[in-house]
């Protein structure tokens, strides 16, 4: 029997607190059994990234965590009032539509001119406010993105593959920003790349899928694990190493600043402006 039930009285969720628990989840689409016997939690505050081949069950973790699918067996706690943000791995807005990102802010739910812009601030998009949706670059897309799941003030943020279609600069700028709102609204964040030596030096936790958790742990764990490496070699490995070497020389990011305890998310010294991807902080 499946069962989402609250794990705790309702309330303000201290740092580091268990905000979704799931133990034993088995689901099954059709006659596939997708996910067996899944055991993790997210808890505030951390940034947890999901890897895994295509079609090991990645979204359909994250459908699950949402409350869009249901479990087939096992449970899915959410701390109760829990507040989820969600990107999703693809939006088609209609190009041809004129609709100025304020107003797809208000879409389908209005919101006020206070929350849309602290929104966009806070995804590093406050200048996009009266532009069309239609003239967005790719990475200004996904701030704009962003800022919507930002509109909910999430306790949980949720991304599938929300740089797909971005270069890695640009990846890397985003999950910086990720990051940022990490660490200003004390969000936790669940996400899936398949950009992986971006995203898991970007990550305090990474979990690698299977159709089950293969592995899972600090990034560097995974990344060199049996069960990682028999998925996805060694390459990602040696692209995480050199990832993390080239980010600890001292180039300068101009106007980056941020005091990152070890972290990746910079973008080397890639030299071209990826049209209007905003590295550093906007607010
Ligand atoms: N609604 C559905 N009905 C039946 N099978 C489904 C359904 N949705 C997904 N599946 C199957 O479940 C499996 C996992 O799909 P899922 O989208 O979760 O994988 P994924 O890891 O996110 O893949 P990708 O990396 O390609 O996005 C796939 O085999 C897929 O065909």
């Amino acid at each position: 029997m499946t069962a989402v039930r609250p794990t705790a009285p309702a309330g303000a969720a201290a740092q580091g607190e268990t905000l979704v628990d799931i133990d034993g989840l088995t689901i099954r689409l059709g006659r596939e059994v997708v996910l067996r016997d899944v055991t993790l939690a997210l808890r505030r505050g951390e940034i947890v990234t999901i890897v895994g081949p295509n079609g090991s069950g990645k979204t359909t973790l994250l459908r699950a965590i949402l409350g869009a699918i249901r479990p087939s067996a096992g449970t899915i706690s959410r701390f109760p009032g829990l507040r989820i943000g969600y990107v999703p791995q693809k939006l088609h807005v209609d190009r041809t539509l004129p609709l100025t990102v304020r107003r797809f802010l208000s879409l389908p739910v209005r919101v006020s001119d206070a929350d849309a812009a602290r929104a966009l601030t806070r995804a590093g998009a406050a200048e996009l406010s009266g532009r069309q949706m239609s003239g967005l670059s790719g990475g200004q897309f996904q701030r704009v993105m962003l800022a919507r799941a930002l509109l909910v003030d999430p306790d949980l943020l949720i991304l599938d593959e929300a740089t797909q279609g971005l270069d890695q600069p640009g990846s890397a700028a985003f999950y910086q920003r990720i990051e940022e709102v990490r660490r200003e609204i004390g969000c936790a964040v669940v996400m899936v790349s398949h950009e992986l030596h971006v995203v898991m030096a970007a990550s305090d936790r990474v979990i690698c899928l299977n159709g089950h958790v293969c592995c899972e742990g600090a990034p560097e764990h995974v990344a060199s694990a049996p069960e990682y490496r028999a998925l996805f070699g060694t390459g990602t490995q040696g692209a995480l190493a050199l990832y993390r070497h080239e980010h600890d020389h001292a180039h300068d990011h101009k106007g980056h600043g941020h005091g990152h305890d070890g972290h990746v998310h910079g973008h080397g010294d890639h030299g071209h402006d990826h049209d209007g991807h905003d590295h550093g902080s906007a607010t």
